[in-house]
């Protein structure tokens, strides 16, 4: 799918981060033929960047613990628990964690994937902000809300860097407080 539109910060006063928007790199034809690609990595590598994208992730929100989704939300919510003082939890694609306490099936745009959540790390009532670098077509953060809701815990938020609103992957997270910092 060609997506062609150009990346609006949601929260147009906060100067800080419509300057870290201005480092998203445009690639076309990735990963295949039709996509643009926005690269958030030198936004990342810009410490004034990464400041803007993990303060206003965790502002306003009450959250007890930071769940990342691999690859990409790693970084960034890691970030954000350090920030904000909460510990971070990874969840994981297949094959990687020793001992898996949960794991969901979803589907992507082609095909299946699937998302595990680490044993031990997650406790009933904990308050939840899920993190993420893109929200898509929504199937990696429905499958991570919901590995948190059957843990007993709670969705605070679900918060990415970047929604793709011509996906419409809000439709699939009906209920949950979706925090999209920048949209395209
Ligand atoms: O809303 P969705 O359609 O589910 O897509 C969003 C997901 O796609 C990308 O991850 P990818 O699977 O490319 O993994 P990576 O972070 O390991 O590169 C992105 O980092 C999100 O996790
Ligand atoms: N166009 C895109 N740019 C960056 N990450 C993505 N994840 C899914 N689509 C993407």
């Amino acid at each position: 799918m060609t997506e062609q539109v150009a990346v609006q910060v949601t929260d147009e006063s906060d100067l800080d981060l419509r300057r870290a928007a201005a480092l998203i790199r445009e690639v076309p034809d990735f990963p295949e033929p039709g996509v643009l690609f926005r690269d958030i990595s030198p936004m990342l590598a810009d410490g004034a960047g990464l400041r803007a994208v993990v303060s206003a992730l965790g502002r306003d929100c009450q959250f007890d613990v930071v769940a990342g989704v691999e690859a990409r939300g790693f970084l960034v919510g890691a970030a954000v628990a350090q920030a904000f003082g909460t510990g971070v939890i990874g969840l994981r694609k297949p094959g990687k964690l020793p001992v898996v306490a949960d794991r969901v099936d979803y589907e992507l745009e082609y095909g299946r994937a699937t998302l595990e959540l680490p044993a031990d790390t997650l406790r009933s009532g904990q308050r939840v902000l899920i993190v993420d670098d893109v929200l898509a077509t929504g199937g990696t953060l429905g499958a991570a809300c919901r590995l948190v809701r059957q843990a007993g815990a709670e969705v605070a938020a679900a918060a990415v860097v970047l929604e793709l609103t011509a996906l419409e992957g809000r439709d699939k997270l009906m209920g949950e407080e979706v925090r999209a910092l920048l949209q395209a």
